[in-house]
């Protein structure tokens, strides 16, 4: 992606001045505190922010000024577009029409993203509750939810201990998973899960959700974003006492994808009930795509408090385990298609290719069915590899995450980690870490100003000037062009 950063970065500064100047300070940082230039190249400008609340949030109400304020700066400018980062969960494959197997799909409810630093009870925190409340889009009005705190987002009924595969990858989580579910003593408090896009937390999170409801105790699984929800509706219908008094009640408290939960009150009010509920002894659960320490966006105690009880990472599945997950697939697409077959040699196939997630076999899966089931065909390797053609060739690249590239370059250059994060200038630590911020940069699709914030919360400048400069010794430099070649194979392999 060629990127026309140092204008196009420019260039936003001066719209997000004006918008700050227009809007004021609050309102502003409510819709556009988080919200990143990723692209400024032919015409288009492609900003991305971390939820689909805000992307709904500022196209139907900014779109117009944005691009007022865009053309303002430069004249060719002829389209804004939106992207969601929090989503760059990977391709869905789309599901079959009569396939019978429900599409991968996420079962929880609409993002809401309302900031919440320094809230009261003003007016631009009504307008972030009154916001989250048409976010959910379902009639929900506040004094429903006030009424019904205890009713978290639905859980889907697949997401079972049965359904789900054992690998090396996810063994402990899963153990783990089981003892909490099992309601014996309260060992792990917090748990705290975390993986990258489709490998199974949610999945997990739900089995111990169900198991714990079905044995009759007080069970509340929301997402960050609902639980930030729930807590603004409560302070906006003056119910925020009730709100904290029955969250303190609840015998286990799960709530998923941790890194959306912002804002300092939210983020306190959190942490009050988690040491409330950790303290009576009750049961916590949280999941993210990311370790505690990685959650830059937390505030200290609370990530403190989360890595006080058990973090366990689930890893991508080897290939025994996609081949398991596939067979048990099988398994239950054969219920609704007793006539389904796929060869092994197939499945091997299929095992072998689409390797980063869960979703995506299932996706791969459904696909298998749909075909079979709409025309008929049986499934052959040659089938396969046409049907899952996409599939395959956007899953060949490995995805490199910053974490490995600050491992490996820390590795090669012998700094720690957490001397590519200090704010020290030594020259020995200087130059891994501007090489570790190209790398990222090149190798993965993260933004400038996000890499910044993984960096030690660097400016998106330090890490542009960083990416030109080694670029630039780069093209002056043999040795360190085959250097950077062969840190980018490390990460490849
Ligand atoms: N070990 C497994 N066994 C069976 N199914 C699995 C396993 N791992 C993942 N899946 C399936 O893959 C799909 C994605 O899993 P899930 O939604 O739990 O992922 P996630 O880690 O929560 O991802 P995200 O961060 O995108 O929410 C689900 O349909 C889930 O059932």
């Amino acid at each position: 992606m060629q990127v026309q950063e140092a204008s196009g970065s420019e260039h936003w500064n001066r719209v997000k001045k004006r918008l700050r100047a227009e809007l004021g300070d609050d309102v502003f940082s409510s819709w556009f505190a988080r919200v990143d230039l990723e692209e400024h190249a032919e015409g288009t400008v492609r900003l991305s922010v971390p939820t689909r609340f805000l992307k709904q949030w500022i196209q139907s109400h900014y779109n117009e000024r944005l691009m007022g304020l865009w053309k303002g700066e430069c004249d060719n400018v002829h389209k804004i577009e939106l992207t969601v980062r929090g989503a760059v969960r990977p391709r869905q494959v789309s599901a079959p029409v009569k396939a019978g197997i429900p599409a991968p799909q996420r079962p929880k409810i609409a993002s809401v993203e309302p900031r919440l630093d320094g809230f009261s009870d003003n007016s631009n925190s009504v307008a972030a509750a009154q916001a989250a409340t048409a976010a959910l889009g379902r009639g929900e009005s506040v004094s429903e939810v006030g009424r019904d705190i205890l009713q978290g987002a639905a859980l889907d009924p697949k997401y079972t201990f049965e359904t789900f595969v054992e690998g090396e990858s996810n063994g402990l989580a899963l153990a783990a998973a089981r003892q909490v579910a099992s309601g014996g003593a309260v060992t792990f408090n917090p748990l705290y899960l975390h993986a990258s896009v489709g490998l199974g937390k949610t999945h997990l999170m739900q089995a111990v959700a169900a198991k714990v409801r079905a044995s009759g105790r007080k069970v509340l699984y929301l997402t960050a974003e609902h639980f930030m929800y729930r807590f603004v509706s409560a302070l906006k219908a003056q119910s925020a006492l009730a709100f904290k008094e029955t969250l303190r009640t609840i015998d286990l408290l799960l709530i998923d994808d941790m890194q959306f939960l912002h804002g300092k009150q939210v983020q306190q009010e959190f942490c009050h009930t988690l040491n409330a509920l950790i303290d009576g002894a009750r049961q916590v659960i949280v999941a993210a795509d990311r370790a505690p320490s990685e959650l830059d966006t937390l505030d200290d105690r609370v990530r403190s408090r989360l890595s006080g009880g058990l973090v366990v990472g689930i890893h991508e599945p080897d290939f025994s385990l996609r081949r398991n997950i596939l067979s048990a697939r099988v398994g239950l697409a054969q219920r609704s298609y007793p006539n389904f077959e796929v060869p092994d040699s197939v499945l091997d196939f299929v095992a072998r290719h689409v390797v980063s997630s869960g979703r995506d076999l299932e996706g791969a899966l459904n696909r298998l069915v749909a075909h079979n089931q709409l025309t008929n065909q049986p499934i052959t390797q040659e089938m396969a590899e046409l049907t899952l053609r996409d599939l395959i060739r956007s899953s060949e690249p490995r995805r490199v995450k910053i974490e490995d590239i600050q491992r490996v370059v820390s590795k090669h250059y012998n700094v720690t980690k957490a001397d590519l994060l200090s704010a020290r200038r030594t020259r020995t630590i200087v130059r891994p870490r501007q090489i570790a911020m190209y790398l990222a940069k090149v190798m993965t699709p993260r933004s400038l100003p996000e890499i910044g914030r993984r960096f030690g919360n660097r400016d998106h400048t330090t890490v542009l000037h960083a990416v030109r400069k080694i670029e630039e010794m780069a093209r002056a430099d043999n040795a360190l062009a085959q250097e950077l070649e062969l840190l980018k194979r490390m990460l490849d392999a």
